[in-house]
């Protein structure tokens, strides 16, 4: 495998018994980006990212990361990638410096260098004031920001995040983007696992995974570039009613109330005709344009408009 991705797998697979939760991945994630999984709720990107760390042993495949056997050199990775999961996992009953302070000995930091970094952290993640307050007692963006701090004390060169902003506002959300930028920017690579789109349009690079296996992989520009799909917008007073016509119509690979408008992903641009028509024919009035495509239309195309648990 090539050296130039900080992770590649090849054909790497999941089993819990007769079911796969994990199929056949073939994951390239270059350096220095940040590269998000999106899928809905149960399509194994948690399954990954474990295995990916070295916490969880393959059914099959192969994983090689930073230049890594895994799970072989699983204990050497430790040292130089962080994780960050979705579920709070810090000490409730430590202070904020203390959870930074036990993790800071976990990684042997000398007492000197623990308080410098842990300064240093407090003072990135406006975590200062919230110092000496126990972890426990910390609302969702703040418990968020000191399992940043603690998942980068080590100053890891990759950083795996596991849908990190499923409990915080989209304030809170949009400021944890900007720290993660902020991360990549110092040159850490970021994996990141999402159902949001927002956040997904904010990767470098996406895979767009469905029950365990790989739909597509690329820039949300390129994805979106070779969506496949043409998506309309439909402008009517009666949406539900033109939302049960446009259902059954050839052609139509979904169909979706956004608001007062439908957004409907046809087949092809050449569809257009058919939608006014069929909209005619049963006398609901309405506007229908092209409109530009989304991630979503991506993710709907990849997924055989199977959405179900995505948002
Ligand atoms: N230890 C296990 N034993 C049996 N099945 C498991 C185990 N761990 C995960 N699974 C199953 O594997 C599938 C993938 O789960 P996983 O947690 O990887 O999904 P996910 O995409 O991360 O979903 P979510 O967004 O809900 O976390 C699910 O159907 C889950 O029930």
């Amino acid at each position: 495998m090539s050296t130039d991705n900080a992770i590649e797998t090849h054909d790497l697979t999941r089993r819990f018994g007769d079911f796969t939760a994990v199929d056949h991945l073939n994951l390239s994630v270059p350096r220095g980006q940040v590269y998000g999984f999106l899928g809905p709720n149960g399509c194994g990107k948690s399954t990954t990212i474990r295995m990916l760390c070295g916490l969880l042993l393959p059914s099959e495949g192969d994983i090689r990361v930073l230049d890594l056997d895994i799970p072989k050199q699983a204990e050497a990775l430790k040292r130089r990638a962080g994780y960050m999961t979705q579920t709070f996992s810090l000490y409730r009953d430590l202070t904020v410096r203390e959870n930074l302070e036990f993790v800071a000995r976990l990684f042997g930091l000398s007492r000197q260098h623990t308080r410098q970094r842990v300064e240093e952290l407090c003072h990135r993640y406006q975590l200062e004031a919230l110092a000496s307050q126990l972890a426990g007692t910390l609302s969702g963006g703040q418990k968020q920001r000191l399992a940043l701090a603690t998942a980068v004390l080590n100053q890891p060169e990759l950083l795996f995040l596991d849908e990190p902003t499923s409990a915080v506002d989209p304030q809170s959300r949009r400021d944890f983007w900007d720290e993660l930028f902020a991360l990549t920017d110092a040159g850490t690579t970021l994996l990141v696992s999402t159902h949001y789109m927002d956040e997904a349009e904010r990767c470098h690079q996406l895979a767009i995974l469905q029950r365990g296996r790989l739909m597509a992989q690329g820039s949300p520009e390129r994805l979106k570039a070779d969506v496949g799909a043409t998506p309309l917008l439909v402008v009517t007073a009666a949406p539900r009613k033109a939302q049960t016509v446009l259902q059954a119509l050839d052609g139509v690979r979904s169909c979706a109330q956004i608001g007062a408008s439908l957004r409907v992903l046809v087949t092809s641009p050449d569809q257009l005709p058919a939608v006014r028509d069929a909209l005619r024919k049963e006398g609901i009035e309405g506007k229908v344009d092209i409109t530009d495509v989304n991630l979503e239309d991506v993710f709907v195309a990849a997924t055989h408009g199977h959405t179900e648990g995505a948002s």
